[in-house]
């Protein structure tokens, strides 16, 4: 049974490799909504899959190939091989799984796919301790490791913890070390009395060389980058919501395992209002959990939940009242701090993988779409009146 076993696996590789996973791009469809991932990035992943120094395993090239596929040839248009042809099959099932994604959308998520290969089999060791890790660039965020849990607290009380470019950079930077680090659990919460007012506005006003346009191209990609980070964050991944939250800092929410919120706590996109659009893939994940018309409301209106509100629509786990919050909320997490990681991370691989792809096309389009977005009058008018103190939420 294990020469069988091992044959199978042996010829499963093979086949993979052999297919035209590795085969240069020629003829393919150039262009697409700007944010997308032109051909040039696909021939260089496709090229970058090649020299990658550590076999990403069955599963991720399956995956590979079944994009592959999809870039090049669009849904799976050729007959289902019989059930005998195990290793066509397999490859056939993963293909047609991607259903009607467009050649783009597969482009794009096979590039981003093929640079987080090419980033973890460069990382140096699978496990940071939390002693060697890189602390943030500024005060503005502060991580912590103790009990099991890593704790990533937004720590610009004085701004409502608005996230600026730097914040944006260094929770990267802390979520891809707390990946690897030895807690069980990660925490995301606030110092002082907001949890966080979304991005900093002022963000929009530190123009590039290369003026406006410049500037929205490379917050789209900070974007993408920041919520592909939450999309493949690998352990069990807790809000702890201390208090009102904004645009971004709510949409994320839908990526959370668990989210915990004070009684005091508020949960407003106000995307309209500043002439944007969602983002953190709320555009996928709301309608999912709360209904569509729920979430039109939120997303479309801009209609501020209050905690039990977003609790009784599926945002939020649970609301404490706020006077015994930290209390009940830390002790329950360092209880489940205990639990065995491993069996939490498996779980937690069960529950989201087979939504991640979705959500990367996801997160790609919103992304696109804010570009654009950022670019307008009505956007510019919004910061502009927010900056001038005309407007507040
Ligand atoms: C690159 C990725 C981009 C991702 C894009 C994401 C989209 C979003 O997140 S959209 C949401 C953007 N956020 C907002 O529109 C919130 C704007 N802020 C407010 O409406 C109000 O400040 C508030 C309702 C959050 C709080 O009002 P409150 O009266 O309690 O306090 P303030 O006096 O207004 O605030 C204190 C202090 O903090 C500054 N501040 C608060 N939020 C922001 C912010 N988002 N951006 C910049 N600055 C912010 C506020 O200006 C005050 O500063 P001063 O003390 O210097 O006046």
């Amino acid at each position: 049974m294990a020469g069988l076993a091992g044959r199978f696996a042996r010829r499963w590789c093979s086949g993979l490799l052999g297919s035209p996973l590795q085969v240069p791009a020629l003829g393919l469809h150039v262009g697409g909504p700007a944010m997308l991932a032109s051909q040039k990035d696909f021939n260089n992943a496709v090229s970058q899959v090649k020299l990658l120094k550590e076999d990403p395993g069955n599963e991720v090239k399956l995956k590979l190939y079944a994009l592959y596929k999809q870039a090049t040839e669009g849904p799976c248009n050729v007959p289902k091989p019989g059930m005998l042809d195990f290793i066509n099959k397999t490859k056939w099932d993963a293909w047609n799984a991607l259903g009607s994604l467009s050649k783009e959308a597969a482009r794009q998520n096979y590039v981003d796919l093929v640079s987080r290969l090419s980033a973890s089999s460069e990382s140096p060791s699978p496990e940071a301790p939390a002693a060697d890790r890189k602390q943030p660039e500024s005060d503005s965020l502060v991580v912590t490791s103790e009990d099991g849990i890593t704790t990533i607290r937004l720590n610009r009380p004085a701004k409502k913890n608005a996230l600026t470019t730097q914040m944006y950079h260094d929770i990267i930077a802390a979520l891809q070390a707390a990946s690897k680090d030895e807690s069980a659990i990660t925490v995301l919460t606030g110092s002082g009395d907001y949890y966080c007012s979304g991005n900093d506005l002022t963000n929009f006003t530190h123009l590039p060389a290369g003026g406006l346009e410049e500037m929205a191209r490379s917050a789209a990609a900070l974007l993408r980058d920041f919520v592909n980070c939450f999309i493949d964050f690998p352990k069990p991944l807790v809000a702890v919501v201390n208090g009102p939250a904004v645009g971004i800092s709510v949409t994320i929410l839908g990526l959370f395992d668990v989210v915990y919120a004070t009684d005091r706590a508020s949960f407003h996109t106000p995307f309209s209002h500043l002439g944007q659009s969602p983002e953190g893939c709320s555009s996928y994940t709301f309608p999912k959990i709360m209904g569509s018309s729920k979430a039109a409301e939120m997303l479309l209106f801009g209609k501020k939940l209050t905690a039990q509100e977003a609790c009784a629509q599926g945002l939020v786990t649970e609301v404490f009242p706020d006077g015994t919050f930290q209390k009940e909320v830390w002790a329950r997490l360092k209880a489940y701090s205990k639990l065995p990681p491993n069996a939490m991370r498996i779980s937690k691989q069960i529950i989201r993988n087979r939504e991640k792809e979705k959500l990367h096309a996801v997160n790609a389009e919103e992304s696109s779409v804010l570009r654009e977005r950022w670019q307008s009058d009505e956007c510019m008018n919004a910061i502009a009146s927010f900056l001038s103190r005309k407007a507040k939420l």
